[in-house]
């Protein structure tokens, strides 16, 4: 799977330490910032991450904030793009099951990195169950045309 990760500076340190679990884990990612904790704007970053996972440059994306939410509201603006806010592993679980999220946000300033860590795995690990649910992100697809 090819993997990007991006961060403002309210995520950066959130970022850092996924990127070092991503490491252990022996995932490949790229890193499309931020790359200093200085203060950034996350619409920048989630609009590279969110097109680079609508034209396939990659499958799959996480992005990080101080909540997770302006990030993901951002790269839900993208057509192709199903963003899901996830602190929990059931969502994080269900967001791949039944809604085939591509990109995973998170808010750094909400949960802690061992938390996130394994958000971070079983949002990795999970496939999409289609079915239903294959006719249901159709729908949404069609919203985007
Ligand atoms: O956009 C956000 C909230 O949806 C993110 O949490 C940002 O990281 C946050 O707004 C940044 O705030 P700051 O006061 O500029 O650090």
């Amino acid at each position: 799977m090819k993997l990007v990760i991006g961060s403002d500076h309210g995520g950066f340190a959130l970022k850092e330490n996924i990127k070092g679990y991503l490491q252990e884990e022996g995932i490949e990612f790229t890193d499309y910032g931020t790359l200093t904790p200085e203060r950034c704007d996350y619409p920048v970053i989630a609009k590279k991450v969110a097109e680079a996972v609508a034209d396939g440059t990659f499958d799959r994306g996480i992005l990080i904030c101080g909540t997770g939410i302006g990030i993901g509201i951002a790269a839900n603006k993208v057509h192709g793009i199903r963003a899901a806010l996830c602190h929990d592993c059931f969502s994080a679980e269900y967001s791949r099951r039944h809604n085939d999220a591509n990109i995973l946000t998170m808010g750094e300033r909400v949960i802690g990195p061992g938390l996130a860590r394994e958000i971070v795995k079983i949002w990795l690990d999970t496939p999409f169950d289609g079915g239903r649910h294959a006719v249901r992100v159709g729908m949404i697809n069609e919203m985007d045309k």
